[in-house]
């Protein structure tokens, strides 16, 4: 990946509303030949369930019927830190999101063992974490701030921070894209991502604070307890805003505007998308808010074991892959749901229908 820019393209509102605008509906007459011909496979109408549907979507998306193996999938682990962590959210300390970047870039992290499991490369993009981060040709610097202002004080971000967030995101998308990626699975690291990604899906949906904010990487029943009380406060003293841009400057991360842009951008490209957990999760609600179209190239790799999540799926409509009480974020389940999408896709390519194998319709 020697051709990856190491340096940040400057931001303009034109490019985000090019962004915006160049996501095409899906292609309607690559769907209904995928539509036809999973009727005429050898199986009973409906009987591959969630895939039949993840097929169908797929030749949407690629507009093409059936759809080209998804050969080259990429996770990019978006990480950055927050200011919030000063308010005790999370037992772990900062330093965490820079040495589990040291961790994925010794492919020792989960989501390193995972993506070895389906072939996927991994790549981090640091957006705004809180120290030196070398960059490499798997470490991108794309780095805004050293973490964001705590979010109970006042805007996370301001919002030229946060669009420029989602153009780097769009950015690296475009890239992998152009490297021969043809799925992007997205992950993220940054300790104290949780309460921030809690504080976007109550903002988002209209939830309440203590129905979307979780217990993370694990607190006790105190910590939780005031962990939901900061996310009240976030909500409170946030003005009301009709503009997802600054709602994700005002509440968001650096790695929530990254994940954006890489989500639009794909989209925009025609590329699909595996969504991973809570913070994903939280970002496409932005997504969806700014260009609703977006999501019809996302599939929900899974349902984690935060209960933001479930609410932040229902929201959005994607029903999740697999549903294994992940919570962990990085991309794992995003990764472990890859294979699924692929599988849908290859029933559509390789399966006999009742013509060709002379099996008897009902
Ligand atoms: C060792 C370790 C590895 C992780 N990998 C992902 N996360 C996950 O947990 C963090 C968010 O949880 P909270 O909001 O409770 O701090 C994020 O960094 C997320 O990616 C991790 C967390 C830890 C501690
Ligand atoms: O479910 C997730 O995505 C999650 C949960 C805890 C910590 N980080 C991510």
């Amino acid at each position: 990946m020697a051709a990856m820019s190491s340096t940040s393209p400057g931001y303009s509102d034109p490019l985000l509303h090019h962004l915006l605008t160049a996501v095409a509906p899906l292609d309607a007459r690559a769907m209904q030949e995928a539509e036809a011909r999973q009727a005429q496979l050898t199986k009973p109408a409906g009987a591959l369930g969630v895939l039949e549907e993840t097929s169908v979507r797929l030749c949407g998306i690629q507009r093409t019927c059936p759809p080209r193996p998804l050969a080259k999938p990429v996770v990019a682990v978006f990480a950055a830190d927050h200011g919030v962590h000063a308010r005790g959210v999370t037992p772990w300390p900062q330093e965490v999101t820079a040495s589990m970047i040291e961790n994925f870039r010794a492919g020792g992290a989960a989501v390193n063992v995972l993506a070895r499991q389906v072939g996927a490369e991994v790549y981090v993009v640091d957006m705004g974490v809180n120290a030196d981060v070398a960059a490499d040709d798997r470490v991108l610097d794309r780095k805004i701030r050293r973490g964001t202002s705590d979010l109970a004080a006042g805007p996370a971000m301001t919002r030229d921070e946060a669009a420029a967030g989602v153009f780097l995101g769009a950015d690296v998308a475009q890239q992998l894209v152009a490297a021969g990626h043809d799925c992007l699975l997205t992950g993220d690291m940054g300790i104290a991502n949780t309460t921030a990604s809690a504080a976007l899906i109550a903002a988002l949906t209209g939830a309440e604070a203590a129905d979307v904010t979780g217990r993370g990487t694990g607190i006790d029943d105190p910590t939780h307890a005031h962990k939901i009380s900061i996310v009240k406060v976030v909500l409170e003293r946030r003005p009301a805003s009709e503009d997802p841009l600054e709602t994700l400057a005002s509440v968001g991360g650096f790695e929530h505007a990254g994940l954006v842009g890489f989500v639009l951008a794909a989209a925009a490209m025609g590329v699909p998308v595996v969504l991973d957990g809570l913070i994903a999760g939280a970002a496409a609600l932005v997504v969806q808010a700014i260009a609703p179209g977006a999501l019809d190239y996302c599939f929900a790799g899974h349902r984690s074991a935060e209960p933001g999540h479930r609410v932040a799926l229902q929201h959005l409509g994607l029903r999740p892959l697999v549903d294994l009480d992940l919570r962990l974020g990085e991309g794992t389940g995003a990764t472990l749901a890859f294979p699924l999408v692929e599988a849908a896709g290859a029933t559509l390519r390789e399966m006999a229908t009742f013509d060709a194998a002379g099996v008897a319709r009902k």
